[in-house]
């Protein structure tokens, strides 16, 4: 190896998803590692990758099912040594990692909210009985009907720009997007509204870019240790290990935010039946190291609460 790596000799190969927020996240990892570091722009590579859940655009996600739709092709390319690190969105990501990768540098978290998106309506409340949302998350759904059991929802797929053509196409009046994305790729023409994470809690990790490499890579390890953020890396313990504990996955109505406010952990939780009939919460602080004791006790207490069959339509 180079005596400086990365290096433009030696570039540092960046795994990603080829979606325009997928490769805003992969140029902000890069751009904070040359910061970082005082590397040149030449010293990275950008490798878009297409996952299986890109290729289906015409099917339901739950009706194919799997986890790790989204990044398995990626971490195929991480074990064979093709790219170097894979740059993904926390929120798609399931709670264990293959053999041999490891998640462990977080950016620091954007805007956890979700926003509602609408051409004619500025909340949830303000809809017409009866009207019609897009969405294609369980979670979103779930809560958008105990809220609004009356609303319509129907499947809604793509990127951004499609989403957006649906709604002027009359499909839908509504739907969800989160902040997270809209503030990445600076979409300042979409007609949105933050909805606070109290009133619609957010998907496990929203938010949030990770990090994945090979275990016992180590020079990769020093270089993104550099700009690993704790706060989110906390935050997301919680939240993961709540997730995990719950068997879920982002095919099932779960959400979850844990925050840091003055020293303490504070986690909230909540699972909701896919028809939107019943919602459980549960909220529990600790200290700040606690935070994957805490999603487990929070997931175990959820589960015994909802008994066999809660997630089953
Ligand atoms: N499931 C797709 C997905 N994965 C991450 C984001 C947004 C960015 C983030 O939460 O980090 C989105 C789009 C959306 O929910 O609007």
């Amino acid at each position: 190896m180079d005596e400086r790596y990365p290096s433009p000799q030696t570039p540092l190969r960046i795994g990603t998803r080829g979606s325009p927020l997928a490769l805003a996240q992969a140029h902000e990892t890069k751009d904070r590692l040359m910061k970082a570091h005082g590397l040149p722009e030449n010293a990275f590579h950008i490798e878009p990758i297409r996952t299986t859940g890109d290729a289906i655009q015409n099917r339901s996600l739950s009706e194919i099912g799997g986890k790790g739709l989204f990044t398995r092709e990626i971490e195929e390319s991480l074990l064979g040594g093709r790219i170097d690190i894979a740059v993904h969105s926390m929120k798609d990501m399931p709670v264990d990692q293959p053999d041999g990768l490891t998640l462990g540098c977080y950016l620091p978290r954007e805007d956890v909210r979700d926003a509602f998106v609408s051409l004619k309506y500025g909340s949830i409340e303000d809809l017409p009985e009866g009207s019609v949302v897009g969405t294609s998350s369980m979670r979103r759904r779930a809560q958008l009907k105990y809220r609004r059991p009356d609303l319509q929802v129907v499947e809604f797929r793509g990127n951004v720009q499609t989403r957006l053509r649906k709604l002027a196409d009359g499909v839908a009046s509504a739907t969800f997007l989160a902040m997270a994305g809209l503030n990445r790729l600076a979409m300042e023409d979409v007609p949105y509204t933050p909805i606070p994470a109290t009133s619609m809690l957010p998907a496990i990790a929203q938010g949030a870019i990770g990090i994945e490499w090979r275990i016992g890579d180590e020079a990769i390890e020093t270089l993104l240790s550099a700009i690993h953020d704790p706060a989110t890396g906390l935050r997301l313990a919680a939240e993961r290990t709540f997730l995990r504990g719950l068997d879920g996955s982002c095919q099932t109505p779960i959400g979850g935010l844990a925050e840091l406010s003055q020293g303490r952990l504070h986690l909230r939780g909540e699972i909701i039946r896919p028809d939107g009939s019943e919602m459980l919460t549960h909220e529990i602080t600790g200290s700040e190291t606690d935070g994957a004791a805490m999603g487990m006790e929070a997931a175990a207490l959820l589960r015994e609460r909802a008994g066999p069959g809660f997630f089953s339509e």
